[in-house]
């Protein structure tokens, strides 16, 4: 079991930040919430933190868990940590992905999103 943070970064128009994993990664071609793994001695915070520095080059301040669920695919399970973040400096510069967009909740199910986000996204999509 992998512990995974990402993060729901939302620009002045409400739209939320997705980006697609590049070829040669796991889960290739699919998009993602921005984050990664939990590594040793390190809190949720901290890791989606570091994760968004080493990703998009950019300094977001960790608010509150917005969901979380587990979900096994055919080699690993995930249990994914949805957390809500704000921007504080940095222009985002893709590291570890070939593409990003902003895209409205309601609007996240037209892309090919990693297969573990779709409950949380269907939360997402109602409390919006
Ligand atoms: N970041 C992120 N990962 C997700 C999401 N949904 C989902 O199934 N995952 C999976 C994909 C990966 O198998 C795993 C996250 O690992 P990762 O590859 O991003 O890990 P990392 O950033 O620490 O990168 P690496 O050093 O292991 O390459 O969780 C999501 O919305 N965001
Ligand atoms: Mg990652």
């Amino acid at each position: 079991m992998i512990h995974v943070t990402a993060a729901i970064l939302r620009n002045e128009s409400n739209k939320i930040l997705i980006a697609r994993r590049p070829p040669g990664k796991n889960l290739a071609g699919y998009w993602e919430f921005p984050g990664g793994k939990i590594e040793e001695n390190e809190s949720p915070e901290e890791s989606l933190k570091r994760e968004l520095k080493e990703e998009m080059n950019i300094t977001v301040e960790v608010g509150k868990q917005l969901g979380e669920t587990t979900h096994t695919y055919d080699t690993f399970t995930v249990h994914l940590m949805l957390y809500e973040t704000a921007l504080l400096s940095g222009d985002i510069q893709l590291k570890e992905h070939d593409r990003m967009a902003w895209v409205a909740a309601e609007e996240l199910l037209d892309y090919l999103m990693a297969p573990a986000d779709l409950p949380m996204i269907e939360n997402l999509i109602n409390t919006d």
